[in-house]
């Protein structure tokens, strides 16, 4: 995506959340919460050897609360995993056909749901 230094939040959370602890970050809005978590996701699950492929369902969860911020960090997902095409982002967001849903799920190994 270009950048080249992280933000402060991310400095400081990354670290923490590959060495696998539980982390609680709040900060205002607009300082890279997002990429915080999504970037140590996209990092394990491309790691995967052998590669985890489209049978292997969903590895992870990102549940948030509006039907913007879904879409804000689908967006933003979509533009991390342009080098890592075989990681598959998906979304379910409630109210659409069931079907596709379900679908989305089985085959989206990063999944963000609405709550
Ligand atoms: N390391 C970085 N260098 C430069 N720009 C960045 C970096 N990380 C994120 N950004 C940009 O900063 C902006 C805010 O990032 P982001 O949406 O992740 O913040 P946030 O804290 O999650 O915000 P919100 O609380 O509104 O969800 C976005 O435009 C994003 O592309």
């Amino acid at each position: 995506m270009g950048y080249e230094v992280p933000t402060l939040v991310q400095a400081q959370a990354i670290p923490v959340v590959l060495a696998g602890r539980h982390v609680l970050v709040n900060a205002a809005t607009g300082t890279g919460k997002t990429i915080a978590y999504l970037a140590p996701i996209i990092h394990h699950l491309q790691m995967y050897d052998p590669r985890i492929d489209r049978a292997s369902g969903t590895y992870a969860l990102v549940l948030v609360p509006t039907h913007e911020l879904c879409m804000q960090v689908y967006e933003i997902l979509q533009k991390l995993l342009h080098r890592f095409h075989w990681i598959v982002p998906g979304y379910v967001m409630g109210g659409e056909n069931r079907s596709k849903e379900k679908a989305r799920l089985r085959k989206g190994w990063i999944s963000l749901l609405r709550l």
